[in-house]
């Protein structure tokens, strides 16, 4: 998980591919490895879901209790959620305006 303001580097450390240099491999790759070499493709089915949380204003506590109410509830319908059907990924995009 990471939290931050924009341009601090989540994606950064989270989601480098590190195809020149595997050292520099985001900590979401990196455990992605570790979990894919763990399945086997005859008999597991991995799943990868990905929640994004974009909090546009600065009353960030009051947003986030927000967000949390809403995952409490399961009010799953406030979510944008988009599929990449190339590779499954699910992105779950929770907006608060
Ligand atoms: N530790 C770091 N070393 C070098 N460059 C960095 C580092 N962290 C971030 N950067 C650079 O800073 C820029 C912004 O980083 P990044 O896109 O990861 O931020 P972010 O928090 O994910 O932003 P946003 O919330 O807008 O998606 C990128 O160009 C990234 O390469």
């Amino acid at each position: 998980m990471a939290y931050g303001q924009t341009g601090t580097g989540k994606t950064y450390t989270l989601g480098r591919l590190g195809e020149e240099d595997t050292a520099n491999r985001g900590t979401m790759v990196r455990a992605m490895e570790d979990i894919l070499a763990e399945v086997s493709p005859e008999i597991d089915s991995v799943l990868v879901s990905y929640l994004q949380v974009v909090v546009r204003r600065s009353r960030c506590n009051h947003y986030l209790s927000e967000l949390h109410k809403t995952l409490l509830d399961s009010c799953i319908s406030q979510f944008t959620a988009t599929r990449d059907l190339n590779c499954g990924l699910a992105n779950l995009r929770y907006m608060v305006a």
